[in-house]
């Protein structure tokens, strides 16, 4: 049994202010993309991970503990990861994993985990894990637990990622945030989805994660001297933009030190 774990770009990301409980507060209008790592689930008499890539305190186990003990499963598990989104990327690698082996185990272990349980987990265990359960375009508040589905009348169906070779903590970006920024959220979404102008988008963690990374500052300013208008995903370090052409994308070649991916926004074909 395979489950995919899909990865977000924030098209939008508007941070709120900090709240008591350390988290920031935060709107962002995401978007699930057509980039996803494979879970692939076995039969075992234990917890087993196997992965193409070593990662320390890999939360997928941890999912996988807290899973069968609360649902007190007498089986185990192998689960075998196929990582291709990027670590620290503002991709949601990590969130998405989790949600993928809440599905997954769900349906490997025959739970019958409710969707409200399966959304309670989700939201204990992360801030993006919300919106990687269920993959749909939406608005998400709070620090990420709840969330407003949209229509999807036109997916965007032509989306560059650059990823420079940067691992960044969402944790030491937060800690460079100091002021809120001066847009209007709910005008920007409406504008956008009216519109269609990618030029209403905007990131209030870029200048924060131009803080925590100069590297990709410098990589951001040569993308704007290409002439090409690039957005940073969440808190870095993936840049996307939108509908390049082919002399476009030549030149965005010529930049060092980024890998280059081609993909779309990601829709549940029914
Ligand atoms: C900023 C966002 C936007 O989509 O994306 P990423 O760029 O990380 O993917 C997310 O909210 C991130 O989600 P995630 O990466 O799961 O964050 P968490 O593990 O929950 O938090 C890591 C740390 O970042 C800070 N943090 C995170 C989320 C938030 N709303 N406020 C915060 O202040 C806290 O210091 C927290 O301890
Ligand atoms: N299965 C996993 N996949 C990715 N990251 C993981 C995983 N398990 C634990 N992590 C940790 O989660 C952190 C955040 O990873 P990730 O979600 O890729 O970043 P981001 O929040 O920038 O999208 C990293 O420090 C990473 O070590």
């Amino acid at each position: 049994m395979i489950e995919k774990a899909y990865a977000k770009i924030n098209l939008i990301l508007d941070i709120q202010g900090k709240r008591k409980d350390g988290y920031h507060e935060l709107k962002s209008l995401m978007i699930p993309i057509e980039f996803h790592d494979d879970l692939k689930f076995e039969p075992s008499d234990s917890i087993e991970l196997e992965s193409n890539v070593y990662i320390e305190h890999n939360a997928i186990i941890k999912v996988a503990e807290i899973i069968q003990t609360k649902y007190q499963i007498k089986q185990g598990v192998k689960i075998t990861l196929n990582k291709r989104i990027p670590i620290g990327a503002g991709l949601a690698g990590g969130s998405a994993n989790i949600s993928a082996t809440i599905r997954g185990l769900n349906r490997f272990w025959d739970i019958k985990m409710s969707l409200n349980e399966q959304e309670d987990l989700a939201n204990s265990l992360g801030s993006d894990t919300l919106f990687c359960l269920h993959n749909k375009r939406g608005i998400l508040t709070g620090r990420g637990d709840h969330i407003e589905f949209l229509n999807v009348e036109k997916p965007i169906d032509a989306i560059t990622l650059v990823c420079p070779n940067i691992s960044i903590l969402t944790k030491d970006v937060f800690s460079h945030y100091n002021h809120s920024g001066v847009h209007d959220f709910q005008r920007s979404v409406e504008t956008y989805l009216t519109k269609g102008d990618e030029n209403v988008l905007y990131n209030d963690l870029l200048i924060p994660a131009f803080k925590t990374s100069p590297k990709l500052q410098e990589i951001y300013d040569q993308i704007q001297v290409l002439g090409l208008k690039p957005h940073l995903s969440g808190s870095g370090s993936t840049l996307f933009l939108f509908n390049l052409s082919e002399d476009e994308i030549e030149r965005l070649k010529t930049i060092k030190d980024i890998v280059i991916i081609h993909t779309q926004e990601h829709q549940e074909l029914l």
